[in-house]
């Protein structure tokens, strides 16, 4: 039997292109091992910050070695995929971020019409976008901390408007509260302010990130988060809890080993674990997910209130990260869950072609 290709693909045009990297040495392993390198071939592909796609020796190199070498820009008109890009059977994107985890990949993808893993183009723009998401969850009736959501504009293009701006956050939002750009994740560019100075700089900061930014209030609440695996029929992990000493989860705490202490399975009641659950259910249909998620929560353990943060639909897959950890603690170890992600690929699209034959 002639093994599957499997496009693996990461880096990309994002601030999380070396958790990317991370996680696709992670992935790669995972194929490798006995039980799926019987049936699926890897080959690398590696987006450049800049965006150019690498395949052959330098995406091999870039996966094995420890540092993400960067070949010179090259000029975006004489800009090509790589030949071996037409003999993919099936894509795994392992990319974070904007151009990668937002749709922008996903609806290349689908116009290829090859199978990929993960969510569609709807599911992952409106799983990154933290103000689309948001919207989506309070339309299914999930609870969540107040927020602003707040343009460039507002911040830089309009001298008059951004103290007015600050006063409606101060006034509805009050301190601390959390200044982040909306499409992004690991914590890059978030900031956790407590005085009108460090929301002014922050807003300033946010806004170098993204066109979008959102302000949240801030909650004094554990912090647990709960896998999602399946395309119209998922179902949810065990929940696990991070605890951690800095000031809140922030990219250092998130990544460096030690900082951050995973308790899988998180100490809660069964009737929290069975709602959090319920919800990262909701909000995985809410967004339109498939394949993959990690939901984040916020339980505020004196009330008994559950809050949902955000849904990741391409969750970090390092060392230090709960998605895989949470499914190994389920039941699936890291192996068996990525064969099950290339299946659930496999089976969507299956599907979608169903439904292009119906039309
Ligand atoms: N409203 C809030 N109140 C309290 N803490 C918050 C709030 N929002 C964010 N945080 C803190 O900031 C961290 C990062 O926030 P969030 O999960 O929204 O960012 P992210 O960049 O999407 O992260 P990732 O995708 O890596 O999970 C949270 O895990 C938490 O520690
Ligand atoms: C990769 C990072 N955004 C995560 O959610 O794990
Ligand atoms: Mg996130
Ligand atoms: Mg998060």
């Amino acid at each position: 039997m002639s093994k599957l290709r499997v496009g693996l693909l990461f880096g990309g045009r994002s601030g999380e292109h070396e958790v990317s990297i991370i996680s696709a040495r992670a992935i790669a392993n995972a194929l490798s091992a006995e039980a799926n390198s019987q049936k699926y071939e890897i080959v690398p592909f590696y987006i450049q910050k800049n965006g150019v796609w690498q395949g052959g020796e330098t995406a091999q190199q870039v996966l094995k070695s420890s540092e993400a070498t960067e070949n010179p820009a090259i000029t975006p008109n004489l800009w090509q995929f790589p030949a071996e890009t037409a003999e993919i059977d099936l894509w795994f994107p392992i990319l974070h971020g904007p151009n990668g985890e937002d749709g922008t990949i996903q609806g290349l993808l689908t116009l290829m019409q090859v199978p990929f893993v993960g969510s569609g183009v709807l599911g992952s723009a409106a799983g990154m976008d933290k103000i689309a998401m948001k919207t989506a969850f309070a339309q299914a009736g999930l609870s969540q901390v107040k927020y602003k959501a707040i343009t460039r504009a507002q911040i830089w293009s309009n001298p008059c408007i951004f103290p007015k701006l600050c006063d409606e956050i101060e006034a509805t939002l009050g301190y601390p509260c959390f200044v982040k750009p909306a499409n992004l994740g690991s914590s890059v560019g978030i900031a956790k302010v407590r005085s009108r100075q460090e929301l002014e700089a922050a807003l300033d900061n946010a806004a170098t990130y993204d066109r979008r930014i959102i302000v949240e209030a801030g909650v004094v609440a554990r912090e647990v988060e709960c896998a999602v695996l399946g395309n119209d029929n998922p179902k949810a992990s065990v929940i696990g809890e991070i605890t951690f000493d800095s000031d809140f989860y922030d990219y250092e705490t998130k990544y460096t080993e030690g900082k951050a202490d995973l308790l899988i399975p998180a100490p809660l009641p069964e009737t929290v674990v069975q709602q959090i659950q319920e919800m990262a259910l909701q909000a995985f249909a809410a967004v339109d997910g498939a394949g993959l998620a990690r939901v984040d929560f916020f339980y505020v353990e004196a009330t008994g209130e559950i809050l949902i943060n955000e849904i990741n639909t391409l969750p970090g897959f390092t060392s230090t990260s709960m998605y895989p950890q949470l499914w190994a603690n389920t039941g699936i170890s890291f192996t068996e869950l990525v064969d099950q992600l290339i299946q659930l690929a496999i089976e969507r699209h299956t599907n979608s072609k169903l439904e292009d034959s119906v039309k």
